[in-house]
């Protein structure tokens, strides 16, 4: 970001003629009434809980609801009720389990959002087959790998998970699948049902005083790493993104990729599968194991190559391994792991325990209904990362920075332009986190130029593909707040209303927040003072008496209400600016007539209505 390091201009002037009633546009909405946990001491309640209440829940219009303010929401896999209950408080719920490929092509185009787990792909030409209707994908458990987040970010698709109700489970099944493959249970259970007491053939290895390599030291790696400790082991882990202190705090040290593959009893695998981490454990990696490695995976099947694990285990470098995860789910009847004895396998249990559904069921309902109202969840995977306090402080300016792209954009003579400015005014200077801003600036332009669905998910991108370029600059300021003014510049002097353009030959608006509610405070050179509402005409003339009056009854005659007007001028006796918000636009006939009018030069309209 660029800053430049002066100061900004003289604060925004008192109105000169408030607005009455003038409603914020942005306001921070009371959290749905989610239901009090029944499940006694789950942390995960409790933080859910401590959010939605932290979160402020900013209103970020990331989506729409149904034009009927119910939407559709299709629940693809097995949901705890709780769950299902409440998005049936807010829209119409279809339970569509098990559905084919081409069952669910053909009805993502009636849904606003849809429910997955892990069994469900969510791929591009799911999305392209939604023809813009999906606005949600909520994922009701933690890896999105399922999910294709590019195409859901280009058609502005908001994905959600649920991402810390089933860490306790996850790690449980990890230690379940530990003692296991240490005992050899599995197996010896197996020879008893076929009436075979093998007391020698399965002697174990125990776990105490041996190292435990945990690969991915996230919620669910420190979950294992913690009750690995009290199982007596050392514990390792690798994760290039983990804090040593963290870990420290946990009695585990973090080492690097080689040393955690050379000093591993045992390996318990926790990373996502990204294109990072698929076959990262591989003829190489094994290759530096110690001989009579055990290896636990309830991460992602695809973050082991399966052929090389094979090999490993028929070197006997790998003595054991336990697999709840597969490539493919379910795996292949031929499939080279699950038949081995070596091998102990479960079907994707890791989250499957009653208490994590229900949990999961709650979490993921409550951020689909929040992504549908237009809420920016904490849980959006595809969207800026943007902590709750900051969401809190900079959601009135949310509003503005959507205005002032809107009316900048209307001011365009036409849409040929490709340079964008932004400046900020913030006392914060280089610690203002932008994104935000930028994106709903983007929005606001975007909506009125394109067809495409706009919105904080997708308003980069379709920024990009525009060929947009956004020039951002802090300008430090004295005030106190976060903001004292955000200026939107267009790099182009081709103006509807040549006012709107400055000296420099850009064509300009600038705004505040006022009690909370967005105005506009400058129009090119013109101050002006308006909300960021509704329809707007406004009217360069002489600054001369009679005008006012001529211009408004005008109205008058033709029955439109003004609800306010604001008068500047350059200097007395030269030329003034009306900004003059009506209940409705007028017609070209009515502004050609105000145009006529004697001592107006120019007539502009613009709405800061927003899309439906
Ligand atoms: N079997 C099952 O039913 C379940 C499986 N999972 C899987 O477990 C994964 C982890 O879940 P959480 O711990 O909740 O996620 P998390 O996001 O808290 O942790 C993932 C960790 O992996 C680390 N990581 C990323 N790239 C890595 C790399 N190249 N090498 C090593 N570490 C890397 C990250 O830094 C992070 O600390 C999920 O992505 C999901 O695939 C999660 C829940 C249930
Ligand atoms: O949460 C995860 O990442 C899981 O793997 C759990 O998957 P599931 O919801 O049980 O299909």
């Amino acid at each position: 970001m660029q800053a430049t390091l002066c100061h900004a201009a003289a604060p925004a002037q008192a109105p000169r003629q408030q607005r009455n009633g003038a409603a914020p546009r942005v306001q921070a909405q009371a959290g749905l009434a989610f239901r009090a946990s029944q499940v006694v001491g789950t942390a995960v309640a409790q933080r859910r809980h401590a959010r939605a209440a932290a979160s402020g829940r900013t209103q970020l219009a990331v989506a729409a609801v149904a034009a009927d303010g119910k939407p559709t929401i299709l629940v693809a896999e097995k949901l705890g009720k709780g769950g299902v209950d409440m998005l049936k408080e807010v829209g119409t719920v279809d339970c569509s389990y098990e559905m084919s490929k081409d069952e669910l092509l053909a009805k993502i185009s009636l849904v606003d959002a849809i429910v997955i787990r892990s069994a469900t792909k969510i791929t591009r030409e799911v999305f392209e087959a939604s023809k813009g209707r999906l606005k949600v994908v909520g994922r009701a458990g933690v890896g999105i790998d399922n999910v294709d987040l590019a195409a859901a970010s280009e058609n502005g698709c908001l994905v959600v998970n649920a991402p810390t109700a089933n860490t306790v489970a996850a790690a449980e099944h990890g230690i379940a699948l530990l003692c296991a493959l240490a005992r050899n249970v599995a197996q010896a259970d197996s020879a008893m049902k076929q009436g075979r007491w093998e007391r020698s053939k399965w002697v174990g290895v125990s776990m105490v005083g041996k190292t435990l390599a945990i690969m991915g030291f996230g919620k669910v790696g420190s979950e294992v790493a913690r009750r690995a400790r009290g199982l007596g082991m050392t514990v390792l882990a690798y994760d290039p993104y983990a804090s040593a202190e963290k870990a420290a705090a946990l009695g585990v040290q973090i080492v690097s990729w080689e040393e955690a593959l050379e000093r591993g009893d045992f390996f318990s695998l926790h990373m996502p599968l990204t294109p990072n981490t698929k076959g990262m454990f591989n003829d190489e990696s094994f290759g530096r194991m110690k001989k009579g490695a055990r290896i636990v995976n309830v991460a992602r099947g695809g973050v082991i190559d399966d052929d090389a694990l094979v090999r490993a285990l028929d070197a006997g470098i790998v003595a054991g391994a336990a697999l709840d995860v597969f490539e493919v789910e379910p795996p292949a009847a031929d499939n080279p792991l699950v038949g081995r004895p070596d091998v102990i396998c479960t079907p994707h249990l890791g989250a499957s325990t009653r208490e994590a559904q229900e949990e999961v069921a709650y979490e993921i309902a409550e951020a689909v209904i929040s992504a549908l109202k237009g809420e920016l969840t904490p849980s959006c995977v595809n969207a800026p990362m943007v902590a709750p306090e900051v969401l809190r402080e900079l959601q009135p300016y949310v509003g503005l920075a959507d205005g002032l792209g809107r009316a900048a954009v209307q001011l365009v003579e036409d849409s040929g332009f490709a340079d964008v400015y932004i400046t900020y005014h913030s006392p914060r200077g280089d610690d203002l986190d932008t994104r935000l801003l930028r994106a709903m600036v983007v929005k606001g332009m975007l909506e009125q130029i394109t067809t495409s669905t706009v919105n904080l998910v997708n308003a980069d991108l379709l920024a990009k593909k525009r060929g947009l370029r956004i020039v951002e600059t802090v300008v430090p300021s004295d005030g106190t707040g976060v903001l004292d003014e955000i200026e939107v510049a267009i790099g182009s002097n081709k103006s509807k209303f040549s006012s709107a353009v400055t000296p420099a030959g850009r064509i300009t608006v600038a705004g505040t927040v006022k009690s909370g509610t967005p105005f506009l405070t400058r129009i090119g050179a013109f101050d002006v003072d308006l909300a960021v509402e509704g329809e707007v005409v406004l009217v360069r003339q002489n600054d001369q008496p009679g005008i006012i009056a001529a211009v408004s009854t005008e109205f008058a005659k033709n029955n439109i209400n003004i609800s306010f007007m604001s008068v500047s001028r350059v200097a007395k006796g030269t030329q003034a600016i009306m900004a003059i918000g009506v209940d409705e636009a007028p017609s070209a006939e009515v502004v050609k007539t105000i145009a006529g009018v004697k001592g107006v030069q120019e007539v502009t309209i613009f709405s800061e209505k927003r899309a439906a």
